[in-house]
């Protein structure tokens, strides 16, 4: 039984650990630490794991260790951790947006590490993950890393670690975008007169039929696309209006935006 410790207890952790019990690890192999104390009791009660209020007494006896704090957090725990990390020299898997590999090696010491951005959707086992992974992590390692992220869905490996910001660009942020996307649906139709609950229901079921036809076609989205929009029809319509306003530029934009800003983060902790 391979023991996992999470350090921070919060949404991406909570995805993680609903994700790993449904694929039959034993809730026994799993502690968290977490500093809020609700939080630590909703999490021992929602899924059985032995919680603490101090890092590095949910990490002695790991031999994997998930870091699941914010980016800014990150300085405030390698302290506490490093001499632990460096005795028992666990696997360490890093999910904070835009923290580079070489920083995690900086503050935690020499180990394998593994940083890796998942999504939201994992809470449902329909996440998406990017991995990376440093020199030092073996391939029993790295199968473990993808083995845990495959409990929360789709793993891709990424080989170049400067794409991991662009991951969170896509996949990271992304399930925000496409909420962003149904909201602006509901408000058109509510605008055009249709009661908010029918409008959010309709677009809502929309974007699930889209992306389950995405994913189970295994067809292009192009093509997709052209099988909704018959020649001067409806679909033309406002296909021609999103590109007309700039659709496909928006959202490059939003992506090198997030982008950036996963650099920033980094670069902010640097200065730390
Ligand atoms: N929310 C999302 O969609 C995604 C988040 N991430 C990354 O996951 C990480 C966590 O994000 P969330 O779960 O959304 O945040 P969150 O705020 O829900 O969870 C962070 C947890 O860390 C705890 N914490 C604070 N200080 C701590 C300390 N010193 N030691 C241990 N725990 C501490 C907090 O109490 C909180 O429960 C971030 O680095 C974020 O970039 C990655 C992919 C997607
Ligand atoms: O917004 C953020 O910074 C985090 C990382 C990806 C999704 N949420």
């Amino acid at each position: 039984m391979t023991r996992i410790a999470f350090i921070g207890g919060g949404n991406m952790a909570r995805s993680l650990i609903g994700g790993l019990l449904k694929t039959g690890i034993p809730a026994a192999a799993i502690t968290v630490s977490e500093p809020q104390a609700e939080s630590r009791q909703s999490l021992a009660r929602e899924f059985g794991v032995a919680t603490y209020a101090e890092n590095r007494l949910a990490a002695a006896e790991a031999e994997v260790i998930v870091l699941a704090v914010k980016p800014q957090i990150m300085p405030a725990i390698h302290a506490e951790l490093r001499d632990t990390l460096q005795r028992n020299r666990p696997l360490l898997i890093s999910i904070a947006a835009g923290v580079r590999l070489d920083q995690l090696e900086r503050w935690f010491g020499a180990l394998p590490i593994v940083r890796c951005m998942p999504n939201t959707p994992a809470l449902i086992g329909a996440g998406a993950t990017g991995l990376c992974a440093n020199a030092r992590v073996s391939p029993p390692q790295r199968a473990q890393a993808q083995h845990i992220l495959d409990a929360a869905g789709l793993t891709r490996w990424v080989d170049d670690e400067a794409l991991m910001d662009t991951v969170t660009g896509i996949s990271g942020s992304g399930p925000a975008y496409f909420f962003a996307l149904v909201e602006a649906l509901e408000d058109a139709a509510v605008a055009q007169g249709m009661p908010r609950d029918t409008a959010r229901a309709l677009a809502a079921q929309t974007c699930l039929g889209a992306g389950r036809m995405l994913v189970e076609s295994g067809e292009a989205p192009g093509e997709l696309r052209r099988r909704v929009t018959s020649p001067h029809g409806t679909t033309q319509a406002a296909l021609e209006s999103f590109a007309a306003n700039g659709l496909p530029a928006i959202v490059a934009h939003a992506v090198a935006a997030a982008t950036r800003r996963g650099g920033e983060l980094a670069a902010e902790l640097d200065k730390t």
